[in-house]
């Protein structure tokens, strides 16, 4: 496991737990997620995985237990959401700049200060296709990274992405997956990602968090020391390959071992 003093955690989860209808999906989870690292969940279907990030992000009330940002609670924090389902979290009578835009005009920022974020988001992405295009008018993965763009707008302390990638083709996957590792390593952004893909899971992420089936138990904590920025390539890298071996075996083992005894 990974040792995290708690003087460097920017994300400390104590004791979370959650039941629906009376059975339990967590049950005390604790993690610490460093300043600057990017963590994914990875587990069998159903395991609890957007239940433990949305109530990170305090989208889902836990039914006990804290997650604190530097000490201060969700509301006292700034994070940022990416939703799977890009269509629905667009707002599809605003422009695409101005869905970026939106929640910095919400928070009250001047106009010079909007455009300004705005350029850089546009610079730092690389944006090539007019964002005065409405959202309906862009390919799905011109709208994710739209998603994506608007929210880092806030500038958050913490990125939460649950399977921002997964109703994409491969080919847009693997160049919006380079280019969002690029932009959260170079500007030091806390992430955490949920993604059915292992693949993804450990391309995108210093750590890769494995869950069992519910109520989810932390089974292995896998360090990916793999230098960025990563790219294609990446994923055939003997390392790499050794990583995703090490997830498939706990995977397999985890997933098929019977609920008690796992
Ligand atoms: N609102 C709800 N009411 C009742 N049960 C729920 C609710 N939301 C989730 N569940 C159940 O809780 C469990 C965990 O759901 P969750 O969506 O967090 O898992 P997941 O690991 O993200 O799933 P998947 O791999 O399918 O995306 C599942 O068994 C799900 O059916």
């Amino acid at each position: 496991m990974n040792a995290i003093s708690p003087r460097e955690a920017a994300v400390s989860v104590r004791g979370l737990s959650k039941a629906y209808r009376g059975q339990p999906v967590h049950a005390g989870l604790d993690l610490d997620l460093r300043r600057g690292d990017i963590l994914s969940v990875f587990g069998p279907n159903g395991c609890g995985k957007s239940t433990l990030i949305n109530m990170m992000a305090g989208l889902l009330e836990a039914d006990s237990g804290s997650v604190l940002f530097d000490g201060r609670t969700v509301r006292e924090a700034r994070i940022g959401y990416v939703f799977q389902n890009y269509r629905e979290a667009l707002l599809p009578w605003r422009r695409a700049a101005d869905n970026i835009r939106y929640p910095l005009r919400l928070m009250g920022q001047p106009r010079a200060q909007v455009e300004r974020r705005l350029e850089q988001l546009v610079a730092a992405f690389q944006v090539r296709f007019d964002l005065q295009r409405y959202p309906y008018e862009l390919s799905g993965g011109q709208q994710q990274l739209v998603s994506v763009m608007r929210a880092l707008a806030v500038e958050p302390e913490v990125l939460f992405l649950d399977e921002p990638f997964s109703a994409l083709d491969y080919e847009t996957t693997l160049s919006l997956r380079e280019l969002l590792g690029r932009v959260l390593k170079e500007n030091r952004i806390t992430a955490m990602l949920v993604s059915h893909d292992l693949e993804e899971s450990i391309a995108l992420s210093d750590r890769v968090l494995m869950l069992t089936r519910r109520p989810a138990r932390i089974v292995d904590d896998v360090p990916v020391p793999l230098p960025w920025p990563r790219d294609a390539a990446t994923l055939s890298s003997p390392e790499f390959v050794a990583i995703k071996k090490r997830c498939l075996d706990v995977f397999t083992a985890s997933v098929r071992a019977r609920p008690e005894a796992a």
